[in-house]
């Protein structure tokens, strides 16, 4: 599925305190393609992230992904983009504290409108395929943070989504549970054809693992819009 966002800006704040997060990006990812993207703290990798997976609004600017025109959703419709065309995966996991790994994985089903006993059916399947069978009732709390990272790959795949949207998946892991996520994605990725966006201050992850880097440099592109550069 292709993404494309068309002089996209973004800022934070007040009149007096605005941030300008992003300057007039323009980027075209194709479908299948595995984008890195890098730049320093601070440089609008993640507000362009959020954006391109519909969590958040561009000030101005076109957002298209598939034949969406995110830009023009509904707050619903955009609620549904997320869920059936994406996946995400953050640093932090942002697993449900309350709830058990089985459950963080239903969650995306939930809207799907598949009854109960095949979400969790699918939700086991899913904890299953990242190797954590034996954690199923398991609560964040009680998981590793490799753990924790699988559970949230599962989570994030099992919609199947035609988008994979990584926002430094491996920040929080070591070197080995690093590859093992990593991995996971990458599976995901070439098995069903979707795009991925990664964002990563890792140089050697991201030339491992994309076909292509886009560096930010203060909310604007520096390098690598184009596949062509
Ligand atoms: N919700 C927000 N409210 C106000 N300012 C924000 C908000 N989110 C981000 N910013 C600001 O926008 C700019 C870009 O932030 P962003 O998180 O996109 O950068 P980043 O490249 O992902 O950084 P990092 O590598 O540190 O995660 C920063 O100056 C940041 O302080």
């Amino acid at each position: 599925m292709t993404i494309r966002a068309v002089d996209v800006r973004k800022a934070y704040g007040a009149k007096g305190a605005l941030v300008e997060a992003l300057r007039g990006v323009s980027i075209e990812v194709a479908g299948g393609e595995r984008v890195a993207l890098l730049g320093k703290s601070g440089s609008g990798k993640s507000t362009l992230l959020n954006l391109l997976g519909g969590l958040d609004r561009p000030s101005s600017g076109g957002l298209h992904v598939g034949g969406s025109d995110l830009h023009r959703l509904s707050g619903r419709e955009m609620a549904r983009f997320r869920s059936t065309t994406v996946g995400f995966v953050f640093q932090s996991f942002n697993l449900i504290a309350s709830r058990t790994a089985v459950e963080n994985v239903e969650l995306p089903m939930v809207f799907t409108g598949r009854p109960r006993r095949e979400r969790l059916a699918a939700a086991r399947g899913a904890l299953e395929s990242v190797g954590l069978g034996a954690r199923l009732d398991h609560r964040p709390d009680q998981l590793s943070g490799g753990e924790s990272q699988r559970v949230a790959v599962a989570r994030a795949l099992v919609n199947r989504p035609r988008v994979v949207l990584a926002d430094e998946p491996t920040g929080n892991l070591d070197s080995q549970t690093a590859r093992q996520v990593m991995a996971l994605i990458l599976d995901h990725v070439r098995e069903h054809a979707a795009t991925l966006v990664l964002v990563t201050h890792d140089e050697e992850l991201a030339a491992a693992c994309t076909d292509r880097v886009v560096r930010l440099v203060d909310g604007r592109i520096a390098s690598g819009a184009l596949d062509r550069e």
